[in-house]
């Protein structure tokens, strides 16, 4: 892959001037051509994406996909999907998409096809998966797994749990999924409280096995269900690995036969679609796992080969960096008006941040530009009823995508169209906004006296001008949410590629781990603490002082 600092390039330069004029412009003025919703609009089967409101101009437009083609991104896609070595810090290829290749054409990674290893895991997991569905893995007293608990952290937990939450209506009736993160001792007890030892199945989740929370609540789940169980031997038909070291899966004491291998050329975060997934086929069934991945593997299709100008992943990306470097924005909403995606933000939290929250380059240097934004979201419309005041008015600037089914697994009443009257109002008003001749002239007509005009008109002013993505599909299934996932996934590898940084690592994760596990030993014994800081020893000695009277 090609080491250019965008800021080198001919297009970053005329992006700089254009983003003067761009900085006041109008979106709401550009509509003037009354061809802008097909020209800035992109439909790939049943995604419709609109990034017509934004402040993009053909200008604008076009060098930002000179941009794209200054940075090499082309040869960079290709460098992705053909299994070259991407994550070039760890020495690694990034192979999600050999993942959720349908099509089972070879992927090579070190002269060596990955296919049939993938197609064996699935084999595995798909007979594995069967098994829970049909009521035919049996616990240690003969009774039918009806409780699934996934024990992960990050990427061994987040796709999981934004999967199986946003495809809940695909889920076996008989069976209940939960997912344990957190080291808080209150996340496995709790959930330990809801489930039968009898009837649960354990997913112990890590790609590494040795991360630290992720181990303590395997162990607790272990000691919990060996004091029920009473028989070392019942372990193997309640706890199962995902993970990709096989050494330390067996020294926790689980049989390997009982382990779903992935690779390292797989990163946490893009996961999902691998052994991973396990929790997500037993809770859906194979065939609705096997869907979601020919909806990434198709959005796949999409990115390597659709002309740069009609790729929905491209497009979404160059936006997002145009609104990142040139027009101040510093963080993007995801805005899903769909309850079942209620997790969707949260999981492309670590998707974008992990991989894109870096300020050095690919050479080493530090860059010169921002890189990734910050991400946040909710659920519409409950983040109406939150933060959107900040939207609306606030200093920020926020870009934000509107994500919606036009059809609703739960069609009660009149709730759908209201939910979508909101998504589509949201989208007019941050555009749009309303000016103080028009509030004026609402509160006159409201027979508000001139003072009381005077005094809060201001107030009800919207600037507008507000830059949003719409993203309607038909429905979210299997399918049409592997699309999405790919489609985010691929807009973090484009901007990556443009800002020059390494987005498969994750060392900024390192320093606090580091220091947490050299802090643990002192947290044992009473006595104070000297060998930190001057409020860092103060809190750890708070701490002993206070728990004292536990
Ligand atoms: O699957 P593992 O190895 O337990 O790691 C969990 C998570 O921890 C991280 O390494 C960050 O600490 C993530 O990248 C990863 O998804």
């Amino acid at each position: 892959m090609k080491a250019i600092n965008p800021t080198s390039t001919h297009a970053w330069k005329s992006l700089t001037d254009l983003s003067e004029e761009f900085n006041t412009i109008q979106i709401k003025n550009l509509f003037a051509d009354s061809d802008r919703f097909q020209k800035y609009s992109i439909q790939f089967e049943d995604v419709l994406v609109d990034y017509s409101k934004n402040r993009v101009s053909d200008d604008v437009k076009q060098q930002l996909l000179n941009l794209a083609s200054e940075c090499g991104l082309q040869e960079a896609i290709e460098a992705m999907f053909t299994g070259q070595t991407i994550n070039g810090t760890e020495g690694r290829a990034v192979l999600h998409t050999a993942l959720r290749n349908r099509s089972n054409t070879p992927v090579f990674v070190d002269g060596e096809d990955v296919m049939p290893a993938i197609n064996g895991v699935l084999a595995q997991m798909k007979s594995f998966a069967d098994q829970i569905q049909q009521g035919e893995w049996l616990g240690y007293t003969g009774k039918p797994i009806k409780h699934l608990v996934n024990i992960g952290i990050g990427g061994s937990d987040l796709g999981p749990v934004m999967v199986t939450e946003a495809l809940k209506p695909y889920q076996h009736a008989d069976l209940s999924i939960y997912f344990v993160s957190n080291v808080d001792g209150t996340h496995i007890a709790e959930t330990l409280k809801q489930v039968d030892p009898e009837t649960t199945l354990f997913f112990i989740a890590s790609k590494t096995f040795t991360t630290q929370e992720t181990m303590t609540n395997a162990h607790s789940a272990r000691r919990w269900f060996l004091a029920h169980a009473q028989d070392e031997a019942a372990v193997a038909k309640h706890f199962v690995a995902l993970s990709t070291n096989a050494q330390a899966v067996a020294a926790f004491g689980i049989d390997t036969a009982n382990m779903f291998a992935f690779w390292d050329w797989v990163g946490g975060r893009y996961s999902l679609w691998s052994a991973i997934g396990l929790p997500i086929a037993c809770a859906i069934g194979f065939d609705n796992f096997e869907a979601l991945l020919a909806g990434a593997h198709s959005m796949d299709q999409h990115f390597r080969t659709a002309e740069f100008e009609e790729n929905i992943p491209v497009i979404l990306a160059l936006v997002g960096l145009w609104n990142t470097n040139f027009l101040g924005a510093t963080s993007e909403a995801i805005l899903p008006y769909d309850q079942y995606l209620h997790r969707f933000a949260a999981y492309f939290q670590q998707g974008n941040m992990e991989s894109n929250g870096k300020y050095v380059a690919r050479d080493g240097g530090k860059v010169n530009y921002a890189t990734g934004p910050i991400i946040w979201g909710e659920p519409g419309t409950n983040g109406q009823h939150a933060f959107y005041q900040l939207i609306h008015q606030g200093t920020h600037l926020i870009p934000c995508d509107f994500i919606a089914p036009a059809i609703s697994h739960n069609p009660v009443g009149d709730h759908h169209p209201k939910l979508l009257s909101n998504f589509f109002a949201q989208t007019e008003a941050l555009m749009n906004g309303k000016s103080l001749e028009e509030v004026k002239s609402e509160m006159e007509k409201a027979g508000k006296s001139a003072e009381a005009i005077e005094k809060i008109a201001p107030h009800r002013v919207f600037e507008g001008n507000r830059p949003t993505n719409s993203i309607l599909v038909k429905k979210i299934t299997p399918y049409t949410l592997g699309q999405l996932i790919a489609m985010y996934e691929h807009k973090i590898f484009v901007q990556g590629v443009i800002w020059n940084i390494y987005s498969f690592d994750q060392w900024g994760v390192e320093l606090g781990k580091v220091l947490a596990n050299a802090i643990l030993p002192e947290l044992e014994s009473e006595e104070a603490v000297t060998s930190h800081d001057a409020s860092t020893n103060g809190l750890i000695n708070a701490y002993k002082s206070f728990r004292k009277e536990a």
